[in-house]
């Protein structure tokens, strides 16, 4: 599955009708019909009155279709036109007629009192306004239509998408339908993972419209690949039964200051909950007698520190030729002499990965040219805000191109990137995308980035290739704290309760 943008849609759409043969009215006719299926699979629909409302593009068109095929299922089913007849174009003008010819009577949506009244007699609201061709400010009948259907509050289900949203950016200029579900045909948009997005969209479902997925391939195209829990269980490490602590290898977490005791705590447990063999965790001496007894499993190890913050002569006493992977940053601080940490790690032989997040990623910055001639596999984890301060740009312009910032940055340096957030993206040195669809605000708390880059140690070290070390990662942490968060609630969920319950949805892959 993959994120695409409208040209994107519209080039595979274009084949479909072009090369492989199957005709616009056709293919309307099987996204109607296909979208009929998939509503009564997640049992959408009621006995009661359901109001299909449609615009003047080919979205009002499957609207068309959808309303017909339900009348013949025995639903009782109202449609409404929110643009006059003659504004009708194509595929759509021609299931219109379809419908008139049939005798299926469609109201007009022209004017606000009858069309409350309309509206509030139904149970159920299918948008089919505007999909994929929107564009600008909402236009004429519109502007008043999409806030009343939001205003009464009814279920809400958006073909393809809720009608006001932007398919390629995710921006909402006025208003737009704030979906309970939305039905997205063939592929979902990008758009549906940016800005304001989730908010409008519901729970999305994607419907399979005979435009097949390979097409991707066929055209040469790059999208962002939608993580799904086949790629997770494919990509979680092997784990033979014979395996012992040096099979699964031996990581090194490096963080920790006066101020921030707790960070890498948290990330070293993270590790010990998902596989690793051995972890170390290197902190400031000062914090020894708070870390002691916190995490028995780990091995802790003390660096000499100026100032509460580790020095780089105090760090490379220790020993890192049998350390695979280091992750670097957690609660470390900013101070001039974590810079000379920073470049002394990138020379560093031994570890063959770098995971580098939080205050990590200010100390790596001015080294990130030189990361290429290392050979080594250097992964940064930036929340937005790191993401701005590594562009040298705002938080809002990231939040806008979060794609293209996240590609850029993996391919100008030739790290990878995990740009964290509502939807987090990983990008590679080669400009493939992986877009997580999951996430929850169960985790926007202190303490959860650290858990995450526990996670993408442990993964690593036990030899899972760098993306999908990431994209596990950040799938299984939003996941678990999804789950907890519907026992527990959003707001108390805490960074050590995914920790100590990741081994149940792990359980539930490798079964
Ligand atoms: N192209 C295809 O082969 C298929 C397309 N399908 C459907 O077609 C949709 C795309 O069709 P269209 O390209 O006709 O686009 P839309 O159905 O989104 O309609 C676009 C039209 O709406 C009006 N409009 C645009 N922006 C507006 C605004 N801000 N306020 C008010 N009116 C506005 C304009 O008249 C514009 O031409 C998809 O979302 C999907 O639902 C499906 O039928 C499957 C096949
Ligand atoms: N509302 C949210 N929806 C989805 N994920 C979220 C949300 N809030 C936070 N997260 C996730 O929680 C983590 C927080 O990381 P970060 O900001 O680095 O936290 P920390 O305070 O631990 O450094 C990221 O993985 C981020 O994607
Ligand atoms: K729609």
């Amino acid at each position: 599955m993959y994120a695409l943008t409208t040209a994107q849609m519209q080039a595979l759409e274009r084949y479909t009708i072009e090369t492989i043969g199957i005709d616009g009215g056709t293919l309307m006719e099987i996204a109607g019909n296909a979208v009929v299926m998939a509503l009564r699979e997640h049992e959408l629909l009621t006995h009661e009155r359901i109001a299909i409302v449609c615009g003047t593009g080919n979205n009002g068109g499957d609207g068309f279709v959808i309303a017909r095929r339900l009348i013949d299922l025995g639903y009782d089913v109202r449609i409404g036109l929110a643009v006059e007849e003659q504004q009708l174009r194509g595929d759509a003008k021609t299931q219109y007629h379809i419908l008139k010819r049939r005798g299926i009577p469609v109201t007009l949506l022209i004017e606000e009192v009858q069309t409350t009244a309309w509206l509030a007699s139904c149970a159920v609201l299918i948008d089919c306004l505007l999909g994929t061709g929107a564009s600008g400010a909402l236009r004429g009948h519109m502007t008043w239509l999409i806030p009343l259907i939001n205003a009464l509050e009814k279920m809400v289900v958006a073909i393809d998408l809720p009608s006001g949203l932007h398919a390629n950016s995710g921006e909402v200029v006025d208003a737009a339908i704030e979906a309970d579900y939305t039905l997205t045909l063939a592929q979902p948009k990008i758009g549906c993972y940016l800005q304001q997005a989730s908010h409008y969209i519901g729970e999305l479902i994607v419907v399979d419209i005979s435009v097949p997925e390979t097409l991707v391939d066929t055209l040469h195209m790059t999208a962002p690949t939608i993580v799904t829990p086949a790629l997770v269980k494919a990509a979680l490490p092997a784990r033979p039964l014979d395996g012992h602590k040096g099979t699964f290898g031996h990581g090194a977490v490096i963080g920790g200051s006066q101020h921030y005791v707790g960070a890498p705590l948290y990330s070293a447990k993270a590790v010990f909950h998902s596989g690793i063999g051995l972890i170390s965790l290197i902190v400031p001496e000062g914090l020894m007698p708070s870390m002691m007894l916190q995490a028995p499993e780990v091995l802790l190890k003390s660096a000499a520190s100026e100032d509460g913050y580790m020095t780089k002569e105090g760090v490379a006493l220790h020993d890192f030729t049998k350390i695979r992977a280091v992750a670097f940053g957690p609660g470390l601080g900013r101070a001039a002499q974590l810079q000379e940490v920073a470049a002394w790690l990138l020379a560093l032989e031994g570890p063959e990965t770098i995971i580098v997040d939080a205050d990590g990623l200010y100390m790596m910055k001015p080294l990130l040219q030189h990361v290429r001639a290392t050979g080594k596999c250097v992964i940064l984890t930036p929340h937005p805000g790191e993401m701005a301060m590594l562009c040298d740009t705002t938080i809002a312009e990231i939040e806008q191109h979060r794609f293209s910032y996240a590609r850029d940055l993996a391919q100008k340096f030739g790290v990878y990137v995990l740009l964290k957030g509502h939807r987090s993206i990983v990008a590679t040195p080669d400009g493939a995308q992986w877009l997580i669809p999951i996430g929850s605000s169960a985790l926007g708390k202190g303490g959860s980035g650290d858990v995450l880059t526990g996670l993408i140690l442990s993964f690593v070290t036990q030899r899972v290739p760098a993306e999908q070390a990431l994209y596990t990662a950040a799938y299984l942490q939003a996941e678990t704290a999804e789950k907890l968060a519907a026992q527990h609630s959003h707001y108390s969920v805490t960074p050590e309760m995914v920790v100590t319950h990741l081994g149940q949805l792990i359980a539930c892959f490798v079964k």
